[in-house]
């Protein structure tokens, strides 16, 4: 048998919780970072078996509330009872050896390692496990991928982490504790980055987990994910826990306005449609495209972007959309082809990319790819833009323009000398973002910009791309949620196996068409890219 094929059969067994049962009480918890109290006073039971959706806006303290029971602060105030007995959990070791996992946003995985390497250094008893390796597969090896094949069918164990795409990074990231039999699973935003389809997998699998007795905490901004499979939902707001509601006592909309407490940020956002684009000259030229990294590559990639068009990338998650976006800004090389901003090479297979400050970039992840996590919010600010700073900056201006990101984007703490990795993930994200929109960038390329905000950030950000769309700027931006997509996007292109497999007109096309370009047949699009003389005469003769 291929190694990744795995008998069904065997998954059955690795669901059912092992030793006794386990029942938590966090009990007057409160925990301090200098001025901010992040939890103030919570209290909380985790049933033996029960899904619960811990909500709340960015920067409410959830994270910080499940780290201290995963070990990783202690708490400055209050107690964890576990099983009717205060418990001293001073290390993510203690919490494990306790039956209590947590899989994070960011990963820890070895790139360089192949999936099968990095589930068995995570296996509790890696030698023996590495040993049978040796000798070849059997039952001790399809034990440690039962999970994958259920959560990721078809994925190849003896490919390479870093041909991973995020989705499937993150799905590794939960095998991993998944394999330690944890009896309490801490989920932090597990869906964020998952297609639909991954997404209701795991939803299913969230589902049996709890069937057979594990509690399963889910820290989530989507809706779907609390309606697909929590038993009960907490809600946290600046710290307190203010609700507590059970699966009848809730609806999409009831939490929704529970999340936004008495925040009318809603009802400002503009909602005066985006000006037509057709007939307008493209701005951006995308011709004739290739670009390879690892087993991710994009052929032959022809597309236009308009003076304040946004063209959304949709598609199912792997298929080189980040890629796509590596190489219109310049960080991936290019095999063939070129990129061209009113006229001018960006970028092409022989020119390397020139930096310019007219592009604006917000990467996927960007704790990880766009801050520098122990310097200042002032200091990442200025990062974008340091070849203009003089040998000795003067950080006044600096701390003005982060102090403005703040306050547009609502960045909390609103304290531009705190250290960046000091910031709740939804806020760096928002930092990040008003970091790149401030000035006129010409070309906006957005991966996820929303990513891991709450309903009223993620509203204040589309508000900002669609304003700078207003003033003219050229905006590629790439996203999971197709409903989003299809609201506000003037087209969409879909990628599959890196190339564009269709190009739509979401005001004449249905859900079911996108689909069937994301997941069926692979088809090729090419759109027709005028010649630069052809898309800006004058600036090309
Ligand atoms: N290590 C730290 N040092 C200083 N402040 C911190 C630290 N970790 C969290 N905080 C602060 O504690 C508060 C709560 O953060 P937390 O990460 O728990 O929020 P969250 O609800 O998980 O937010 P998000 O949805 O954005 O991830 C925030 O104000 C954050 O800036």
């Amino acid at each position: 048998m291929p190694r990744g094929m795995i008998h069904a059969g065997c998954i059955q067994q690795t669901f059912q919780v092992q030793g006794s049962f386990m029942e938590i009480q966090l009990y007057n918890i409160t925990k301090r970072f200098g001025e901010v109290t992040a939890n103030d006073g919570i209290s909380l039971d985790i049933r033996q078996g029960e899904v619960i959706a811990l909500l709340g806006e960015n920067g409410a303290g959830k994270s910080t509330l499940m780290k201290m029971l995963f070990g990783l602060y202690p708490p400055d105030e209050g107690s964890i009872i576990i099983n009717g007995h205060e418990t001293l959990i001073d290390s993510p070791q203690k919490a494990m050896s306790l039956g209590i996992g947590m899989v994070f946003q960011q990963f820890n995985l070895i790139p360089a390692l192949s999936v099968l390497d990095n589930l068995l250094l995570a296996y509790p008893k890696p030698p023996f496990w590495t040993f049978r390796r040796l000798f070849g597969a059997g039952a001790p090896q399809r034990k440690v991928l039962a999970y994958l094949e259920e959560l990721a069918p078809g994925l190849d164990p003896n490919t390479l982490v870093r041909d991973l795409s995020v989705g499937q990074r993150q799905l590794l990231e939960l095998v991993k504790v998944l394999n330690l039999d944890a009896k309490v699973l801490i989920l932090d935003e597990p869906t964020s980055v998952l297609p639909p389809q991954e997404a209701e997998r795991l939803w299913g699998l969230i589902r049996k987990l709890s069937d057979a007795g594990r509690s399963i905490v889910l820290i989530t901004h989507k809706m779907q994910d609390v309606m697909a499979c929590a038993h009960r939902v907490v809600v946290m707001r600046s710290g307190r826990l203010i609700k507590t509601l059970s699966r009848e006592d809730y609806n999409e909309a009831s939490l929704v306005s529970l999340m936004m407490g008495d925040s009318n940020r809603r009802s400002e956002i503009d909602t005066t449609p985006l000006p037509e684009v057709t007939g307008r000259p493209p701005r951006v030229l995308i011709r004739n495209l290739h670009a390879h990294q690892g087993v991710q590559s994009i052929d032959d990639i022809n597309l236009n972007i308009g003076a304040g068009e946004i063209l959304g990338i949709a598609g199912v998650s792997g298929n080189g959309q980040l890629l796509l976006a590596d190489a219109l800004v310049g960080l991936a090389s290019l095999t063939r082809g070129e990129v061209i901003l009113d006229g001018i090479t960006l970028h092409s297979a022989s020119q390397a990319p020139k930096t310019s400050e007219r592009i604006a970039y917000i990467p996927e992840q960007p704790a990880v790819n766009a801050v520098a996590g122990d310097l200042s919010l002032t200091t990442n600010v200025a990062l974008s833009h340091f070849r203009q700073l003089s040998f000795f900056p003067a950080w006044e201006p600096e701390e003005t323009l982060t102090l403005n990101i703040i306050h547009r984007y609502q960045v909390r703490p609103d304290n531009p000398a705190l250290l960046a990795g000091q910031l709740s993930g939804g806020n760096l994200q928002k930092l990040v973002v008003g970091r790149e929109l401030h000035g006129r960038p010409d070309l906006i390329v957005a991966a996820y910009p929303t990513m891991g905000l709450d309903a009223g950030a993620a509203h204040d950000i589309y508000q900002a791309l669609f304003a700078k769309a207003r003033d003219g700027a050229a905006v590629l931006w790439i996203s999971e949620d197709l409903d989003d997509l299809m609201a506000y996007a003037h087209r969409i292109a879909v990628l599959q196996g890196g190339q564009v497999s269709g190009l739509f007109d979401p005001k004449t096309s249905n859900r079911l068409d996108i689909g069937r370009a994301m997941t069926g047949e692979k088809k090729t699009t090419t759109e027709h890219i005028p010649t630069p003389a052809e898309a800006h005469p004058r600036t090309a003769s």
